[in-house]
């Protein structure tokens, strides 16, 4: 029987109050209407104040949760977030590249507050060896800063680390996010080609747990679909603005964003 959904599969920590990671993506993938599969590889107790522990899944584990998934369905596309280590960043590169599948890694180092999430070895590895295995990267200001090794203050800024990350670290494509820049919010799409800059107002808010986590999920979906890259940034862009302007003021901190209100393209 022929499957009716396109599938997505996240590669990710969990976050038990849904705002970010594992639980976030599949909200995103299930709203985009495409079918949603998760591997974890952190359980984290975190909320909307911050993180206050984590629990790392055996590296023998993450590959018995991805051989299970990759042993019975193959998904159009996949994601990762928060990946602690770099033994567990070696087994997914072995999948990605066994059964090539179109990659987006949101490179995770911190949460949004500001506890590490990663650690320095995992880092250099994601750097030097998990980047280049990517369709897309999505860093935000500070990871574009530890993975290129620029300090980002201005748009120049994010170009001089878009060519540090496509001529010198070998990355296919990659977006950068502004959102931690002040003024708009505004992300760039770089290909070894060409600039796409998207613009939206800065949303006043501290309701921003999970954007990133939300952004490349939305993202991983359309591809999964087999939206164009330029297409799906622009999904993406519109998605997140949205789900951050209805709030649904979940939380006692930095609450997470809106799954229901997006009903675009
Ligand atoms: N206050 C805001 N108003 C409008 N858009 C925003 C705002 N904050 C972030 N964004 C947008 O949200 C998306 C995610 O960007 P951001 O830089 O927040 O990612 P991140 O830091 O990786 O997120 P996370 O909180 O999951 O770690 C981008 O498209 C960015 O432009
Ligand atoms: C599990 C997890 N992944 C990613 C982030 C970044 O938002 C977070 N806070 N927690």
């Amino acid at each position: 029987m022929s499957k009716k959904f396109p599938i997505a599969l996240t590669v990710a920590g969990t976050d038990p109050t849904g705002g970010a990671g594992v639980l976030t993506d599949i909200k995103a993938f299930h709203s985009r209407e495409v079918y949603g599969m998760s591997a974890v590889t952190s359980l984290t107790a975190q909320n909307t104040l911050g993180v206050q522990d984590v629990y790392n899944i055996p590296v023998d584990f993450l590959n018995a949760q991805l051989t299970s998934i990759f042993d019975d369905e193959l998904p159009d596309a996949m994601k990762s977030g928060m990946i602690a280590t770099a033994d567990m960043m070696e087994v997914i590169k072995g999948f990605v590249e066994k059964y090539r599948i179109p990659y987006v890694i949101d490179p995770v180092m911190i949460a949004t507050s500001g506890d590490n999430l990663i650690d320095d070895k995992a880092i250099d590895y994601l750097r030097d060896h998990l980047i280049q295995t990517a369709l897309c990267i999505t860093p935000n200001i500070i990871e574009a800063e530890r993975l290129s090794g620029l300090s980002i203050k201005t748009e120049e800024d994010i170009n001089r680390a878009a060519k540090i990350f496509i001529n010198d670290l070998g990355v296919q494509s990659v977006i950068i996010k502004g959102g931690h820049l002040k003024g708009d919010a505004v992300d760039y799409l770089f290909t070894k080609e060409h600039v796409q800059r998207l613009s939206s107002e800065r949303i006043d808010t501290n309701h921003t747990h999970g954007t990133g986590c939300t952004f490349s999920a939305v993202i991983t979906a359309e591809i999964a679909k087999g939206k164009s890259l330029e297409s799906a940034f622009k999904t993406g862009k519109n998605y997140i603005t949205n789900a951050i302007k209805n709030t649904p003021g979940i939380g006692k901190g930095n609450g997470p964003v809106n799954h229901f209100s997006y009903k675009g393209e």
